[in-house]
């Protein structure tokens, strides 16, 4: 089975840019990119905006056929009711979101989200047909004490538990202690947990979803550290925080090729 993952160069704003910077700097990045000469068939640019922001970046998008996508950074795992301060994936798929991001270390941290919950946003973005960005990875204790991979691969394990074999998914390996940390994992160390991933995903979706799954990898990603990533056979791309604020950045970012000719 021959199957083309275009690299996806994915920016999580986090709780940064309010709705008017976030019109601004979707444009600013449109233009940088075109100027660049990028190409949407080397890669495959996202951002993920603060809730606030989505309704503004849907319409800009939309109104100037941007080739950027969008999406939120967490949805409910239910649909509508008694839900104070949540966010259902029927309000999200409304806005044109391609993608969520599910269970990002920060939800899990703060937030005290667990595996089980993980699993049903999983579902809700699967029903309502956003690609959800299942978020996994180990603390620096986790490591310490496991190993690398044994933590992520439970996490996935149980994210994907119930989903259909054809669920369109995207999985994000985000080593806590590399998250805002300047101290990025190796790429030797993203490659050996993305392709237990990608081995998770064939256990329990099959071949056909491993194959066709991006697997990204975040934590202190920047334009000097991409190319060791985009090399490994496994990493289809990159979650970015700190370094997607960054107009000039991210774009250089998005344009690994230049750097390395991979
Ligand atoms: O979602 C993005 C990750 O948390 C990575 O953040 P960072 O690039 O600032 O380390």
């Amino acid at each position: 089975m021959v199957v083309n993952r275009v690299p996806l160069l994915a920016g999580n704003w986090k709780m940064n840019l309010d709705h008017l910077q976030a019109i601004a700097f979707v444009q600013k990045l449109a233009w940088t990119l075109k100027d660049a000469g990028h190409d949407v068939a080397d890669a495959e640019v996202a951002v993920f905006p603060p809730f606030t922001d989505l309704r503004s970046v849907q319409t800009l998008v939309a109104a100037d056929k941007l080739p950027i996508a969008y999406g939120a950074q967490d949805l409910s795992a239910h649909d509508s009711g008694a839900y104070t301060g949540e966010i259902s994936g029927a309000f999200l798929a409304q806005l044109d979101c391609t993608y969520v991001i599910i269970g990002h270390s920060e939800r899990r941290t703060l937030h005290g989200e667990d595996d089980e919950q993980v699993k049903a946003k999983t579902a809700a973005a699967v029903k309502h047909g956003i690609v959800p960005v299942i978020c996994v990875g180990e603390t620096a204790e986790d490591l310490a004490e496991q190993g690398p991979s044994a933590v992520p691969v439970a996490q996935l394990t149980t994210a994907l538990e119930g989903l259909d074999a054809s669920a369109d998914i995207l999985v994000a390996y985000e080593p806590v202690w590399a998250i805002g940390s300047g101290q990025a994992a190796t790429p030797d160390q993203a490659e050996q947990v993305a392709a237990a991933l990608r081995g998770v995903i064939a256990s329990v979706l099959g071949e056909d979803a491993a194959a066709r799954t991006r697997i990204l990898y975040g934590g202190s990603v920047k334009s000097s550290n991409i190319a060791g990533f985009m090399r490994e056979p496994n990493v289809d791309g990159a979650l970015i925080g700190g370094a997607s604020l960054d107009v000039a950045e991210f774009s250089s970012i998005v344009r690994f090729q230049k750097h390395v000719g991979v």
